[in-house]
């Protein structure tokens, strides 16, 4: 179909009581790449994952991983692709390396062709290899799912939610363990909440909302797709109430001196917005600007979906 790692045509999903989840998607997700799947509760991610991995069917549409048909070639198109749920299910009676076993030997990985210790060492969890899974920590039980996904070395991991309720130092550990798969050439897409992380690790950013596509396009271009900057001034006298200008869009007083101003960086520039103010009689003392973030985007796009639809 095409050399994308993940090849998505209008893909429909409608549940049996008639609730649509994905209403006709279509997404290629660049081999090679850490690719971001984003979209508000219930948005139809997970619905979206659980059709890669075989667990939900399809209503309509064709999915094809590492270039197999889901449907023609299941089983190849399986071996393709490694998921990390977001549902943490084990059963608490095996350890982490007989977890590992048990799933490669599920995927069919030829016993000396297995890597159970290295993959424990990854994630961090060589030490915890013999005790029983029941045991870890939730964080420990998440690292455990990704090395699960990992067994039968595939060329796509997919994470869905992976980080929720992992904290900080554990998420970071996670996303060098993800950076270390990207550098070895493994394709990666992950669902996240957290716009922040989406945008230092992702390289392409799709939004879904309503189980529609509204965005897809590089990080960096949808992050300046937010038209809306911020500066904040210090200036050089106290003031009693915040001035205005046409190039503003939103001024705000945040104490006596300092002030942070909203205008469109596709309609003038930060020079226009100082240049206001010293007509208004006022000294620049200081300036910082904030770049908007993911978040803004995303609020943005999602607003604008929902009123279109
Ligand atoms: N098995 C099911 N039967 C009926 N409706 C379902 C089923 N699974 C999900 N849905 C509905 O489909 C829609 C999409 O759900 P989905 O879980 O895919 O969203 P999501 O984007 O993953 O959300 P979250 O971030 O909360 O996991 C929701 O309205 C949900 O209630």
């Amino acid at each position: 179909m095409s050399d994308a790692a993940i090849s998505i045509r209008d893909l429909q999903k409608t549940y049996k009581g008639g609730k649509r989840a994905l209403d006709g998607v279509t997404l290629d997700v660049p081999r090679g790449q850490i690719f971001g799947l984003l979209g508000p509760n219930g948005a139809g991610k997970s619905t979206l994952i659980n059709i890669l991995a075989g667990l939900v069917n399809k209503s309509e549409g064709a999915v094809s991983i590492w270039g197999f048909d889901i449907d023609k070639h299941p089983r190849n198109a399986k071996a393709s692709i490694g998921i990390v749920p977001q549902e943490i299910l084990f059963d608490p009676f095996f350890t982490p390396a007989e977890t590992l076993e048990l799933q490669a030997g599920l995927y069919g990985v030829p016993k000396d062709q297995r890597r159970t210790m290295e993959l424990l060492k990854a994630v961090h969890l060589e030490d915890k290899a013999n005790a029983y899974s029941r045991t870890l920590s939730g964080g420990m039980k998440r690292r455990l799912l990704v090395a699960k996904a990992m067994v039968h070395a595939p060329p796509i991991l997919v994470l869905d939610e992976p980080t929720a309720g992992v904290d900080i130092e554990l998420r970071q550990q996670l996303w060098d363990y993800v950076r270390t798969l990207h550098a070895q050439g493994v394709t990666v897409v992950l669902t996240t909440h957290y716009l922040e992380e989406a945008e230092e690790l992702c390289d392409r950013i799709a939004i879904i909302n309503h189980g529609r596509l509204i965005a897809n396009e590089p990080t960096r271009a949808l992050v300046g797709m937010a038209q809306e900057k911020v500066v904040e001034v210090i200036v050089d006298k106290d003031i009693a109430a915040a001035p205005d200008a046409p190039c503003f869009d939103k001024i705000e007083l945040k104490g006596e001196r300092t002030l942070s101003i909203t205008y469109r960086k596709d309609r003038v520039n930060a020079g226009d917005v100082l240049a206001a103010l010293q007509e208004r009689g006022l000294g620049i003392v200081d300036v910082s600007t904030k770049e908007a973030d993911l978040e803004d985007v995303f609020l943005n796009l999602t607003r604008a979906a929902n009123a279109n639809g």
